[in-house]
């Protein structure tokens, strides 16, 4: 169950980050590095976790022409970390999966941000609706080899039961009942999200700015038990 959280780091240096693992301990298994973190030691801070047997989840959101993805992902790989993000443009995942090569690195394609509702669908003049969008993206980069798919767990069941048990469908956008949804929009609960058919779920400020962070992903963990 532990391996279903992936916690995002998204902290201001990696020192903070380096404090909030060794606080959360064994109890957390997976982590999310993303750009903040780049320049400050974050791929550094990902090859440690690597090192101490932690999944590593490198959130690069990459969209680019094919060759530059290609070579980027190829570096990337030297990290050695599980997961990659890309967003779901076909010439840009067949880059990256090329680039990733014979790496156990999987790459996740960013289908529709979850801070995006129906208005921010529409203002990029974009007639679908959230979910027929998403299914949309999905389709397109699985064809062009993802392994699986970023999306709300709101679109879990419509994405499962168009692609079956296969492709990882990975989701942010996960709100604790309670807890502030901040800029995210299409959020649901940690439960809710297993239930929907999420492999796992990527959380970051209901634990990170939690009073206590490692009771918070305990809570999380409770709340997960109580689904299996
Ligand atoms: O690719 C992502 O990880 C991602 C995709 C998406 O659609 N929505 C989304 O929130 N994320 C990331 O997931 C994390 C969510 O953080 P919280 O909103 O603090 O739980 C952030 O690091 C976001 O960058």
């Amino acid at each position: 169950m532990k391996d279903k959280v992936i916690t995002a780091l998204d902290l201001t240096t990696v020192e903070e980050a380096e404090a909030l693992v060794a606080l959360l301990g064994d109890e957390g298994v997976a982590y999310k590095i993303g750009y903040q973190l780049f320049p400050l030691g974050g791929y550094a801070l990902a090859r440690r976790l690597v090192e101490r047997g932690k999944q590593v989840f490198i959130d690069a959101k990459l969209l680019d022409i094919g060759s530059t993805v290609e070579k980027g992902v190829r570096s990337l790989t030297k990290i050695g970390a599980h997961l990659l993000t890309v967003h779901a443009d076909g010439d840009a995942i067949r880059g990256a999966v090329e680039g990733r090569g014979d790496s156990h690195l999987k790459i996740l394609a960013v289908t529709v941000l979850t801070s995006w509702d129906q208005e921010a669908v529409t203002s990029h003049g974009i007639t679908d609706s959230v979910p027929d969008l998403v299914l949309r993206r999905a389709e397109l980069a699985l064809k062009s080899g993802a392994d699986g798919l970023i999306a709300s767990a709101q679109e879990a069941p419509v994405l499962r039961e168009r692609f079956g048990s296969e492709p990882l469908i990975i989701t942010p956008g996960i709100r604790p009942a309670g807890s502030a949804a901040g800029d995210q929009k299409r959020i649901v609960t940690p439960s809710e999200a297993i239930a929907n058919g999420a492999s796992a779920l990527v959380i970051g400020r209901p634990i990170t700015a939690a009073e206590s962070p490692r009771g918070a992903l305990t809570k999380i963990y409770e709340e997960l038990e109580g689904t299996a």
